[in-house]
């Protein structure tokens, strides 16, 4: 049997009145690239948060390698290496000093943690860079060097929220082939979230969607785009799981976003 590296049965969260995550059953096998899609508010993050046990354990059951994350939280938390959304590399500190923190959050030996980081800062391409300070890196750089934090500690799972939010096309492949080669040499599961249904597409083994809560489909891209129709892309999948489009709310809300972001540094 093919050993599952995460597997969610029934798993519910709420914001007060808000179902953020309604009911989700999701297998990620080992070795697979997954990809969780859906428009902003799907549930995404939520379901991600709890699979890294930052949010505390929810109703119905999920496990990482086996194991439970409601009682084997700091087990669970070895296993994985997340990015998420948010910025989390420091502006002040040199590349090297940012992947050396999380060796120490991560309890790397102290004795292999010089040769992981510079493997970690490596398996990036940011060793001819690691002495400069982090505030200096363009935004695919960035992006790296918290692939290179996550990266440290030897995860079997990488999760990534947005990996390649923001970029531009150049630095989102970057980032995708730094992805693909650490997975090749390494074997480990990459649970990723994105908007780009392109990415999906091409680096994804499976994916599913999801909205308002719930998973709606999933499967390869391939045979969710012949689920359509022969000449079906992953954007129509998109559309007929969520009944909207891509110029619905999910996407009204990215445009603002960015505008908001152009209109700041013009300002700045
Ligand atoms: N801390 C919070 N407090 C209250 N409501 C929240 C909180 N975090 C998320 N929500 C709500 O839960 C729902 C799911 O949010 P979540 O961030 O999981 O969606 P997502 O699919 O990751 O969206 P995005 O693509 O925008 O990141 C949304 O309705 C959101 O407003």
């Amino acid at each position: 049997m093919t050993e599952l590296a995460v597997s969610c049965t029934d798993v519910r969260h709420a914001f007060g009145d808000t179902k953020a995550v309604d009911g989700v059953d999701l297998d990620v096998r080992a070795g697979e690239v997954f990809g969780l899609l859906g428009p902003n508010g799907a549930g995404k993050t939520t379901t991600i948060r709890m699979i890294t046990t930052l949010l505390p354990s929810p109703p119905g059951r999920i496990t990482v390698f086996g194991r439970d994350v409601a009682h084997g939280t700091m087990a669970v938390r070895r296993l994985i290496g997340y990015v998420p959304q948010q910025l989390s590399a420091d502006a002040t500190l040199t590349g090297r000093e940012n992947v050396a923190l999380f060796a120490r959050l991560f309890d790397v030996p102290r004795r292999e943690r010089q040769s992981k980081v510079d493997g970690a800062l490596d398996a990036v391409g940011l060793l001819d860079v690691a002495e400069r300070q982090a505030g200096t890196y363009s935004g695919g750089m960035i992006r790296r060097l918290e692939l290179a934090q996550a990266l440290v500690s030897a995860p079997r799972l990488l999760v990534l929220d947005e990996p390649t939010i923001g970029l531009d096309p150049i630095a989102r492949a970057g980032v995708w082939e730094r992805i693909q080669q650490v997975r090749a040499e390494t074997g480990m599961t990459v649970l990723v979230t994105t908007h780009y249904m392109a990415e999906a597409d091409e680096f994804c083994d499976r994916i599913a969607l999801m909205h308002k809560g719930k998973l709606t489909d999933m499967g390869t891209p391939a045979e969710l785009r012949a689920a359509l129709g022969p000449d079906a892309t992953l954007d129509d999948v998109f559309r007929a799981s969520t009944g909207g489009d891509l110029d619905g709310d999910g996407a009204k809300g990215l445009r603002e976003i960015r505008a908001t972001r152009r209109t700041a540094r013009r300002l700045g």
